[in-house]
């Protein structure tokens, strides 16, 4: 559901005496190597928010691999000949996802783990620190299957990306990237990638709010939705001050209240 941007209210409260506010959480979904990471980049780009220091930043992103469940030996030794079904639900921690996704709307800082995709192994030694943000985007291929995961979102976004060129651009990255060889990127996407996403993937394209054909290269697209995102900010902001100068108290435990435009368009964070 698109929440109308002026009601900031809703995504403030308070948790123990201490004002909370809930980040406006977006899903990006869509088919592997639709662009899906690189429009959340071309988004956080937009907005300011890349070379930042982390602590500061006002919008985050989260992919959906973080979450993959940890593989038994056997499974193991099947991803390893790419035998194992990575675009099937059942290969994610759902659970951990609901959790985090839940924490992170409760203002809470939070720790994910990292995903190894040379070894298939969630890496549980190598966390990383998600720190209280106005706006969360988090991307993969089954953002929107689990019921109780989508109704998180307050904004869904769907990368509606050609197939062929998705498969041009996985072989590509995954040799590169992700230590694969021709053989088996295709085999994998033959067997595995292809089937799972016409099951289970292109089937959520229904719960989109937004449907981006092209991916990063529709700009048109980016920028109506860093429009968007940037009135959620100035609303936010424009309420923070309200609140500030009628209860005259500038201090939050948590996050910095009042935001700054830094005059080009892009919002910071005041000193
Ligand atoms: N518009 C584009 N033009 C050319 N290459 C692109 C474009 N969008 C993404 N890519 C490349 O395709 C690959 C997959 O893109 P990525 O954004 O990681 O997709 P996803 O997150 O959906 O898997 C990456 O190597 C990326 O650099
Ligand atoms: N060990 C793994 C884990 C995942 N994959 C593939 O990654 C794809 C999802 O990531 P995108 O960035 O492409 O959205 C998914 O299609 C899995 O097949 C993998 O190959 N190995």
């Amino acid at each position: 559901m698109l929440r109308k941007m002026s009601d900031v209210s809703k995504y403030n409260g308070k948790m123990n005496g201490i004002e909370v506010k809930t980040p406006f959480l977006i899903g990006v979904a869509g088919g592997t190597a639709s662009g899906k990471s690189t429009v959340c980049k071309r988004i956080m780009e937009k907005l300011g928010q890349v070379d930042m220091d982390h602590t500061q930043r006002q919008v985050v992103c989260i992919s959906q691999d973080s979450f993959y469940r940890e593989l038994s030996p056997i499974e193991i030794t099947k991803a390893a000949k790419g035998q194992f079904n990575f675009d099937h639900p059942g290969a994610f921690n759902e659970k951990l996802m609901e959790k985090t996704l839940r924490e992170i709307l409760a203002g809470r800082k939070c720790e994910i783990p990292t995903y190894d995709y040379r070894n298939h192994a969630v890496r549980a030694d190598d966390v990383v620190t998600i720190y209280p943000a106005d706006v969360v985007l988090f991307e993969g291929i089954l953002v929107f299957y689990f019921p109780e995961i989508r109704d998180l979102f307050h904004m869904k976004l769907f990368v509606d990306t050609d197939s062929d060129t998705r498969l041009a651009r996985r072989v590509t990255r995954d040799i590169n990237e992700r230590g694969r060889d021709l053989d088996q990127v295709l085999n994998q996407y033959i067997n595995f990638v292809k089937p799972a996403f016409e099951e289970f993937c292109s089937p959520t394209k229904k719960f989109a709010d937004v449907i981006i054909p092209r991916g990063a290269d529709n700009t048109v697209a980016i920028d109506l939705i860093v429009q968007h995102i940037r009135e959620f900010l100035n609303n936010r902001q424009k309420a923070e001050a309200n609140n500030t100068s009628a209860s005259n108290n500038v201090t939050s435990s948590h996050i910095t209240l009042t935001r700054v435009s830094s005059g080009d368009g892009h919002l910071k964070r005041p000193h």
